[in-house]
């Protein structure tokens, strides 16, 4: 079943220099229960993909293409409507979760507050009960709902959070960088708490990440961004062993390597492009060692290789042109 269906999404800021193009035709499907890890450097989109679904992006921003969430075309919602389906259909968590907890709220006030707006139905008792579930969900006793956000440490603060997005049982989790601003010993915690609720709950998930170390962990499947395209989409065995876009072999030969006597890390030279004024063709060209000459005029479309899409003219059938 199908909980996230994104066709031909695009997704355009509106700037003084004009508009950037953040995300352009990106298209990809989330099964239920499913991880979905997105994965690319700094700039790619990721963030914005996240914000576009959850309907959070700045006013003036142009969202084209349709994103429908557990069957509901949100494109088409209101503000009002949008509420609504946000924490109790999709839910997002952040990097930093004292962006988003008010700092003179006790914790028990958040849940409360949240599951009020979508169970008008409960009683103030039957919401506190149910936030408390949700904290011992995540390994954190429930006496702590009358603690404040300062009260805690940042790898607490980010179970909080992760309790607060799952509380009403979202289809669809987006963590968005969830564990980059803690240290590697919580952020392996974090990381086996989501794949444990994802596990009972069948919540599905994407993880949002520049890490591929990461999604390597705890993906399904991988999608990698570059320059707001999504390039090359397959499941993370094919990825890993059987990369086929330039960009994410580059990728991976990036990851920091444990073993002593192999501790060359490769860099891709070069930056990516600037979004307002992209190149024409592949937007990797200029970085990219394998570049023909069709690739540097014309963008590629996708091409399905054993089951891999890969936004690539290495891998179309007529390569005229090439150098
Ligand atoms: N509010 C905004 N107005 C204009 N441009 C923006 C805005 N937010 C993001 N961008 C631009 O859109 C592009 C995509 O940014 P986005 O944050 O989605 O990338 P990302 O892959 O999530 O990167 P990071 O990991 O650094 O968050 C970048 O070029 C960024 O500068």
């Amino acid at each position: 079943m199908k909980v996230l269906e994104l066709k031909n999404v695009s997704v355009r800021y509106r700037t003084e220099k004009g508009f950037v193009r953040a995300v352009e035709n990106v298209s990809f499907d989330l099964e239920k229960g499913e991880t979905l890890g997105l994965v690319g450097e700094s700039g790619c989109g990721k963030s914005t993909l996240g914000f576009a679904i959850m309907k959070l992006l700045p006013e003036g921003t142009i969202v084209e293409g349709s994103i429908k969430v557990d069957g509901i075309d949100v494109s088409s919602l209101s503000n009002e409507e949008m509420r609504k389906i946000r924490g109790s259909k999709v839910s997002m968590i952040f990097q930093d979760p004292m962006t988003s907890l008010n700092p003179i709220l006790r914790i028990g006030d958040h849940f409360v507050e949240m599951i009020l707006t979508h169970r008008p139905d409960l009683s103030e008792e039957e919401a506190r009960e149910l936030a408390a579930s949700a904290l011992e969900d995540v390994g954190i006793n429930r006496n702590r709902l009358r603690d404040y956000p300062f009260q805690f440490s940042g790898g607490m603060r980010q179970r909080v959070m992760i309790a607060l997005s799952i509380v009403l049982n979202p289809a669809v989790l987006i963590a968005d960088e969830p564990t980059t601003s803690l240290d590697v010993i919580v952020q392996a915690q974090i990381m086996e708490l989501l794949e444990k609720l994802s596990r009972e709950h069948s919540t599905s998930m994407i993880l949002i990440t520049h890490d591929m170390g990461l999604v390597a962990e705890a993906a399904d499947r991988i999608g990698v961004m570059y320059a707001g395209h999504l390039v090359e989409l397959a499941t993370k065995e094919r990825i890993f062993t059987e990369p086929l876009h330039p960009y994410t072999v580059a990728l991976l030969e990036s990851i920091p390597n444990t073993d002593i006597n192999d501790r060359e890390l490769k860099y891709i030279p070069g930056s990516p492009p600037d979004l307002s004024n992209p190149p024409k063709g592949c937007r990797f060209a200029p970085r990219c060692e394998k570049a023909m000459k069709i690739c540097r005029e014309k963008e590629p479309p996708e091409f399905e290789v054993d089951g891999t899409r890969v936004k690539c003219w290495l891998y179309g059938g007529d390569r005229n042109g090439s150098d």
